[in-house]
């Protein structure tokens, strides 16, 4: 454990004192550059010098001002408790100063103001208003209006009329500087103008005029143009800002000779003073734009950049973070932001955070660690303090029965890694030194390393390097290669983890890949698709594409929450409208995987569009999951669920298909099974199967399964799921004695066993870990899987008198059993007392109620004996 003492940090706590954000001073100016013409009336103009102005004069031209607005909440207001003065717009008025002119001034605000990067950058003045401040005038505090994204400031010009009072106060954090105009001036011998320029993120107020009258010409400082630089190395250079930053990097030096300062390393953090812009803006069409904590890093403003420069100095590693919490305490430390919006991914409702941590970065203080058993945690010592300025939030969907929208908060910071002492310059990066070693064990996952490693074997057969090929450096492949590799990996986790190996991976990874791999919409969200088809690189990159009925989407950059259209007309035309673009964007959704597709509207055509597009360029697709929610509408020429060419698409493992478009329909259509069967019996790689048809009489009418499982043969079956079918004993005998690589069954509503395992041999499910069903099939569940891995049960109750046989059906699984999982517990009846039995015959086990879970926890309440989960 790094060691330091709070003397070590007070003395670099005191040294970074918050330099000054903003500067001041008087410029010389010639004679004649104090005049000023202004409109009277709108047609005639006056003309002033203020080098020599009379009070008559300036009577005059406050009397030709209007009073002063200023802005609140996007609005001009006028309240003169809140600012008393008069104004000029630009168009009433003229002078003949142009600051660009004087490069002192010019040279000042850079390299006072500015740093970095930035220093060098061509600066624009925009001329806003001249304002007069008479006696009694002031503005209270306020913050100016940002006017664009590359505003970074205001200017204040301010004539040499004799004033008293009109104190411009500006304050950053706890501090507080005073830029006294009046008393500037008159000290000046020769003609002069005072100035001050501040960051657009800082208060300041006018203090009321004494006597005289203080004129003022206010201009917002832009960047000119973020990309060009000013090759002018003549700036110069302030004195002031020179000898705070020498304060600091003397400091800090001192400490890095001092044996006792972190002896061993460590790491310090800075929390930022400055707000700084995070978005990258690299999309510029679509309305979630890129972000990154290197933009902020890129304009560090006073006491952050001195830190950060003087760090680099010392060769330290030096950079901006981004800081996540649970609850007040900062958690998990990350190179860059980390999309907290994959769902499931994160575990659903478990700790986002902590997974943030494990999965990108770096546990900061964490309380938790031992246990967590984590080795990733980095102790922060904390110069100054994280205050609320780079705040943010991020959302994702929590999955529970329905997805939720939750929050992540973070902030930024400045963390600088020292080496020991004696190897100062070789700063400390835990993460670094992981992913030097071989491969970045423990960080790469083996889905990256296999793609990783079919790569490097066949670069080494194409351009027959033959040393050394398992331990290529993917950081040196050419950029293509690097995003072959990148390509082949579909899991969001493990594109997380290779990104965070580095900040080059990072960039490519997180915004062109990570944000595209999972993708869920609604098919009115237009904008998306429309994107997605101007980007073909992009639409590349998705493998997952959900289309569902809900409020809020997992779109590339973030959640976006749609309204959709109220009317049932409008919503099927609006439908109807966005099918070709949605399909555009498939066309250019050459990886795609996975397609599923919750529908509620019915469409003319039976979506052909759709499967077509799937069919024909979306080779890859292996998953297809359909909810058709959709109903029959009478004297409507709607084809038939199983009509649609859905069923002419081949080769795939899993396979969902949910209908309830038969609703109206009296029984069971014939042709659905030739379709049907004919599309499964093509899918000899089967994995995952998921039926259910619901008909009008859904206690009597069920799908028969015969014909299908009489001739499947499916080997890597793992998942089978039927609702409301039916099958001889025989044919689910047969069938089920085919597949015992089964792990997962569920038979639901398959109106008491006519899906019926009483034929089955014993021991034929001997992979068997999970079976939800009836009563009935769960009285055979010992004889068929006897040397039980069974971890999971569901159950659906129908009698009372079921409860004692189902406890002691479960007996047999003791052992390995986890949960039993009630999905439809109903409230009131005898069932209460029912499932006390059972639990109590299992102790052990969990017993999960999905929907009335208060009538468990009541009666955990009471017995005491049994845990209850809540999902
Ligand atoms: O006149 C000054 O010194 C400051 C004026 C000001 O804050 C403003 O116009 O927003
Ligand atoms: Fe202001």
């Amino acid at each position: 454990m790094s060691t330091i003492s709070a003397e070590h940090l007070q003395a670099l706590r005191s040294a970074i004192v918050d330099k000054p954000p903003y500067c001041s001073g008087i410029c010389p100016v010639a004679q004649d550059n104090f005049l000023l013409y202004y409109t009277t009336n709108g047609n005639d103009a006056r003309r002033i010098d203020f080098a020599k102005a009379t009070d008559e004069e300036l009577r005059h031209l406050a009397e030709a001002c209007a009073p002063a607005t200023f802005g609140r909440n996007s609005e001009d207001v006028l309240d003169d408790s809140y600012r008393k003065a008069g104004k000029l717009d630009k168009t009433a008025f003229a002078t003949n100063y142009f600051p660009l002119d004087h490069a002192a001034l010019i040279n000042a605000l850079r390299s006072e103001l500015l740093h970095g990067h930035d220093e060098r950058k061509p600066i624009r003045l925009e001329l806003y208003k001249l304002n007069i401040y008479g006696p009694g005038s002031f503005f209270k505090p306020h913050k100016d209006t940002p006017r664009a994204e590359n505003m970074f400031g205001s200017l204040v010009i301010v004539y040499p009329t004799p004033h008293e009072g009109g104190i411009l106060v500006i304050r950053h954090g706890a501090k507080e500087w005073e830029f006294d105009s009046g008393t500037l001036l008159r000290s000046s011998n020769e003609p002069s103008l005072a100035y001050a320029a501040f960051y657009g993120d800082v208060e300041h107020e006018v203090t009321p005029v004494q006597s005289g009258y203080r004129v003022t010409l206010t201009y917002n400082l832009y960047f000119a143009d973020a990309d060009s630089t000013v090759n002018d190395s003549s700036v110069a250079r302030s004195i002031s800002g020179h000898i705070y930053e020498q304060e600091f990097r003397e400091v800090f030096r001192k400490l890095l000779d001092d044996p006792t300062f972190l002896p061993a390393g460590g790491t310090l953090g800075f929390g930022l003073r400055y707000q700084y812009p995070v978005e990258k803006g690299r999309q510029k069409e679509y309305p979630v734009p890129a972000r990154s904590v290197v933009r902020a890093q890129e304009c560090l403003k006073g006491s952050d950049a001195v830190v950060m420069k003087v760090a680099k100095e010392f060769s330290l590693d030096a950079s901006v973070k981004a800081l996540y919490y649970e609850g007040r305490k900062q958690l998990a430390m990350t190179d860059n932001f980390v999309p907290t919006n994959y769902g499931s991914d994160y575990g659903g409702n478990e700790d986002v955070v902590e997974n943030i941590a494990r999965w990108a970065g770096v546990f900061v203080h964490d309380v938790n660690a031992k246990k967590r058993r984590t080795k990733l945690t980095e102790e922060v010592h904390w110069v100054t303090g994280i205050d609320k300025l780079n705040q943010f939030s991020d959302p994702y969907l929590a999955y529970g029965n329905e997805p939720d929208l939750g929050f992540v908060y973070g902030n930024m910071c400045l963390i600088v890694r020292i080496g020991p002492h004696g190897a100062r310059k070789d700063s400390v990066h835990p993460r670094k030194k992981k992913s030097q070693g071989t491969e970045g064990e423990g960080v790469l996952t083996t889905a990256v390393l296999r793609g990783y490693k079919t790569l490097t074997l066949e670069m080494a057969v194409e351009s027959s390097i033959v040393a050394n090929r398992t331990t290529f450096p993917i950081l040196q492949l050419p950029t293509e290669l690097c995003c072959y590799i990148i390509s082949e990996i579909d899991s969001p986790a493990d594109l997380l983890r290779l990104a965070l190996t580095a900040r080059c991976l990072c960039d490519i990874i997180i915004p062109d890949h990570l944000e595209y791999r999972r993708i869920t919409n609604h098919i009115l969200g237009r904008p998306l698709w429309t994107h997605l088809a101007n980007h073909r690189g992009l639409a590349e990159n998705v493998r997952e594409l959900t289309i569902r009925l809900s409020t809020h989407y997992k779109v590339p950059g973030g959640l976006v929450v749609h309204r959709l259209p109220r009317s049932t007309a409008e919503l099927e035309y609006a439908f109807l409208e966005a099918r070709p673009e949605l399909c555009k964007a498939m066309r250019r959704m050459t990886g795609l995987k996975s397609f599923r597709w919750a529908l509620s509207e019915r469409s003319p055509d039976g979506h052909d569009m759709v499967w077509e597009t799937l069919l024909n360029s979306c080779p890859n697709l292996s998953e297809l999951q359909v909810e058709d929610y959709g109903r029959r509408i009478p004297g409507r020429e709607i084809p038939l669920f199983h009509e649609w060419k859905l069923f002419d698409l081949r080769n795939l493992t899993t396979v969902k298909v949910h209908s309830m478009a038969y609703r109206t329909l009296p029984s069971t259509p014939p042709a659905l099974l030739t379709r049907l069967q004919s599309f499964l019996l093509s899918s000899p790689a089967l994995r995952s199967l998921d039926l259910m048809f619901i008909y009008a009489d859904p206690e009597n009418a069920r799908t028969p399964l015969d014909s299908i499982l009489a001739l499947a043969h499916w080997p890597a079956l793992t998942h089978l799921s039927l609702a409301y079918v039916s099958c001889a004993a025989s044919t689910v005998a047969s069938f089920l004695s085919r597949h015992p690589s089964l792990e997962s069954l569920s038979i639901k509503h398959d109106g008491e066993g006519r899906f019926d395992l009483s034929l089955l041999p014993a021991r034929v499910l001997s992979n068997l870990k999970s079976f939800e069903g009836a009563y009935t099939p769960i009285l055979h569940l010992s004889r068929v899987a006897p040397e039980p891995p069974v971890e999971v049960v569901k159950f659906e109750c129908r009698y009372e008198e079921e409860y004692a046989g189902l406890a002691r059906a479960l007996r047999a699984f003791e052992r390995t059993l986890r949960r039993v999982e009630v999905p439809s517990m109903g409230l009131g009846t005898g069932e209460g007392a029912g499932w006390q039995r059972v639990c109590e015959a299992l102790p052990e086990v969990t017993v999960r109620d999905h929907r009335t879970s208060w009538c468990l926890r009541k009666m955990a309440e009471r017995s005491g004996s049994w845990v209850v989960t809540v999902a």
